[in-house]
């Protein structure tokens, strides 16, 4: 049965997409089936994971608005390097969604229906979330297992995160009761810089939340990587960046959490 996993920070810049696909990659290359998929305007997801989002016919948008089935605008291992990896897209449309959802029957379950259909052909389906606490990030959290939050190492990290923890509580308590932190992955870490350090150790201190052991380096062929539509495990193996994820992914298999699904 699939786990689905919402990359959560209303604050934005903080690293959700780049975890969401790289850790999605990292787990499809360790051979776990993957579904990724983009729930933010921007579609950053879907154009670091080399598709043209100006280009698509359909979108989660349109399966979001009930036009299509939710396989007419999925993508199937658009990476061809032999990774189960497929995509739900997204691009600006979907920015649409955010107010015309409020008008549909059982708005905030609309996703979780829909990936009711596909979920048990997955291991994992990691749901890429915009930086707000708007329509699109209550629909993701409606329709996941469990939140991991990415945290910057930087000096205003604490900050929203205890609005954050109150949203996720809240959707737990009225929209999906087994709805669980799945945990905190620090990102961009600087091992040259006190701050880095100062800000994980502030952090570990001030937050009652899983810590994942493995932080996320900052390096700069995860900043390249997008751009070559490429996750960081095929744009650069040997990378630090790499390495990074390959751990988180090795982490969130072994996620004790889990044994409760
Ligand atoms: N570990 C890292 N090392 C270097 N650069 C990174 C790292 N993680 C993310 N970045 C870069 O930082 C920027 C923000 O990262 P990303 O887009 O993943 O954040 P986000 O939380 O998804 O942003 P948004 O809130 O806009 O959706 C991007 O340019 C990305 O390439
Ligand atoms: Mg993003």
């Amino acid at each position: 049965m699939g786990r689905i996993i919402a990359v959560a920070n209303q604050k934005g810049g903080v690293g959700k997409t780049t975890t969401s696909i790289n850790l999605a990659a990292c787990l499809a290359e360790k051979g776990k089936k993957v579904l990724a998929v983009d729930m933010d305007p921007q579609g950053n997801l879907t154009s670091g994971l080399g598709i043209d989002k100006n280009t698509l016919e359909y979108t989660i948008y349109h399966a979001m608005s009930g036009e299509i089935n939710i396989g007419e605008c999925m993508i199937v291992h658009p990476l061809e390097h032999g990774l189960d990896l497929s995509v739900l897209p997204a691009n600006r449309d979907l920015a649409g969604a955010e107010v015309e959802l409020v008008d549909a029957e059982d708005p905030q379950h609309i996703l979780k229906n829909l990936l009711k259909s596909v979920k048990k052909k997955y291991d994992f389906i990691i749901i890429d979330c915009p930086p707000a606490l708007g329509m699109l990030t209550i629909n993701s959290m409606t329709a996941a297992d469990t939140v991991l939050v990415p945290i910057q190492c930087e000096f205003f990290a604490l900050d929203g995160l205890s609005q954050l923890i109150y949203t996720i509580n809240l959707i737990k308590k009225k929209l999906n009761k087994s709805l669980e932190i799945e945990g905190v992955v620090f990102t961009m870490y600087d091992a040259r810089t006190n701050l880095s350090l100062e800000v994980v150790e502030n952090v570990k201190n001030n937050l009652d939340q899983f810590i994942y052991k493995t932080i996320i380096p900052r390096n700069v062929r995860l900043a390249e990587a997008p751009s070559f539509g490429l996750p960081i495990n095929l744009y650069d193996s040997r990378s630090s960046g790499a390495q990074g994820y390959r751990d988180l992914a090795d982490e969130v298999i072994n996620n004790k959490l889990y044994a409760k699904l």
